[in-house]
């Protein structure tokens, strides 16, 4: 027999292939979904012999149909990133927890990706289930991914590609989600519905490091905390700490207490959980609302000595005697939370939230929940804290924040006023502010740059601000003018009368 020319051969082979696609269409078309999933079951059986690739599925929806498969959801991420770039049909959606408009491949597209020197072909895909008879649900579309590979990569592929591909996605979810700011409130009076749970509403504080007035130098320090711990998977793995960070912000109301929360939620991509104390009923609520709080988070609780009896507890034991206070001192803060969680359960019924069940969330449960977790504590009181909730280690840094310094005062003003470099009413306000008595909040600054009216401008906020300056200063020469004359009067420890003023105007 004559062997046929490579003409031949591929006349023949493209024929058989025509054939082959056309009886496939045909099976597509006209036979029953059932006949169909059949014959595709014993092709891929026989092309499986030969065929040197594999494949790998990754489902929109498994098993239960009303959640969405997290590993679906990080493939779309991450091959909308590498989609976009080369894929020539994408679709583009805004989906509800997004904050812009993302592209993902469209169905049937095909992208390629490389790793290791591995190459991987992925598609997008979907397969229809027609409605069964008598049936009320129409058709359903199962979309999935398939990725394909050469099968010398079968290890590399499923033990290292696929791992990257999904972290990869998930923090590309992180980045685009919409982030959120849950604060806990009662829940329906229904008797069993009784206990506080979280809310929430989109967080889109403008608040930034660059726009705070703080001096540069604390201000680049907090920051590479921050940076720091983010990026401390490992570390806090390795040395066997979770991986939390407590930050207390102290000082007077209007420094910026808050606006810094904002800022660190900013810098690092972080939910923020405002936690207001005074609406849990009990320790037990407390655990409950942490344990549902997510990774990449900032707990925050507001005016700790105003939400908690944090006083009181270490009060009365320091009544008791002069040495039981020496002792109490050497006791380690572990056998103090012991003492007191013992003292609460023995008036559970109507107990609040105490220190202790703070302590030990600190410490304890909350370590055990893992992931990225700041918490941060607020107070205009740090001296009326007790030292247990606020040693290193709970509150690893504690930062002050106090009144504005001009340094602060020039972030405001090129902010509020777009006056940059030096202006020349700039000399009085140094002068005014670096004057001991002359103490203004960047709050107060910040009211006083504020235009009023179209007409205001930076003339008119300045001078505003001067005026401001002047008044505090005249104010402050006031009071320390009684305070000797009280003082030359015999007038006593008034010590006490000013501090209640001064914590009703806070708390
Ligand atoms: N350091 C700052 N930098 C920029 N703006 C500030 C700063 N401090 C205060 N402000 C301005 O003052 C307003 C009030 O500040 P903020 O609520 O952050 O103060 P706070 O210290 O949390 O006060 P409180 O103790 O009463 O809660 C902010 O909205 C912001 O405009």
């Amino acid at each position: 027999m004559v062997p046929p020319t490579m003409t031949e051969m591929w006349t023949t082979m493209g024929s058989t292939l025509a054939s082959f696609m056309f009886i496939w269409a045909i099976i597509r078309q006209y036979c029953p979904y059932e006949v169909r999933r059949y014959f595709e079951k014993y092709t891929n059986r026989i092309m499986g012999c030969f065929y040197p690739y594999i494949k790998i599925s990754i489902h929109e929806f498994t098993g239960d149909r009303l959640k969405r498969s997290e590993a679906y959801a990080a493939v779309e991420a991450y091959l909308s990133v590498n989609s976009s770039k080369t894929a020539k049909r994408l679709k583009a959606e805004m989906t509800r927890d997004s904050n812009n408009l993302v592209l993902s491949m469209d169905e049937y597209e095909r992208v390629t990706d490389e790793f290791r020197g591995a190459k991987i072909w992925w598609v997008s895909s979907k397969v229809v289930s027609p409605s069964r008879p008598m049936s009320y649900y129409p058709e359903q579309e199962k979309r999935y991914y398939r990725l394909t590979f050469h099968k010398r990569y079968r290890e590399m592929i499923t033990e290292k590609y696929l791992e990257h591909v999904v972290r990869e996605g998930k923090e590309i979810r992180m980045r685009n989600r919409q982030r959120k700011l849950y604060t806990n409130s009662p829940g329906y009076k229904w008797p069993s519905f009784k206990q506080t749970m979280w809310s929430h509403i989109v967080f889109e504080h403008p608040a930034t490091f660059e726009t705070m007035a703080l001096e540069p130098e604390k201000k680049q320090e907090i920051i590479e905390d921050l940076l720091t711990f983010s990026k401390s998977k490992d570390f806090y793995a390795r040395i066997g700490k979770a991986w939390k960070r407590g930050y207390l912000l102290y000082g007077p109301p209007g420094t910026g207490k808050s606006t810094m929360i904002a800022a660190m939620a900013n810098l690092l991509n972080y939910d923020v959980y405002d936690l207001e104390l005074t609406a849990v009923k009990d320790n037990t609520e407390l655990r409950k609302l942490l344990i549902e709080t997510t990774s990449k988070s900032i707990i925050v609780i507001e005016d700790i000595d105003c939400s908690l009896d944090l006083t009181g507890q270490r009060k009365k034991k320091a009544e008791k005697s002069s040495s039981d206070d020496e002792i109490e001192k050497e006791k380690s803060d572990k056998e103090i939370s012991r003492k007191e969680a013992k003292e609460d359960s023995n008036n559970s019924s109507s107990s609040k939230v105490t220190l202790s069940g703070l302590l030990n969330f600190i410490d304890g449960l909350w370590s055990a929940c893992g992931g990225e977790r700041l918490i941060v504590f607020t107070t205009n009181y740090v001296e009326k804290l007790d030292p247990a909730l606020i040693r290193r280690g709970r509150m690893d840094k504690h930062i002050e924040l106090s009144y504005c310094s001009f340094k602060g005062f020039k972030v405001l003003a090129k902010n509020y006023l777009r006056v940059e470099d030096h202006h020349p009413m700039f000399d009085t306000i140094q002068r005014l502010m670096e004057e001991e008595d002359t103490n203004i909040t960047p709050a107060d600054v910040a009211e006083n740059l504020m235009p009023k009216s179209p007409s205001d401008d930076a003339e008119k906020c300045l001078t505003s601000l001067i005026q401001a300056l002047q008044e505090t200063k005249d104010e402050a020469a006031k009071r320390k003018a009684e305070e000797l004359k009280k003082d030359g009067g015999g007038g006593g420890d008034d010590d006490d009368d000013e501090h209640e003023l001064v914590k009703g105007k806070y708390c």
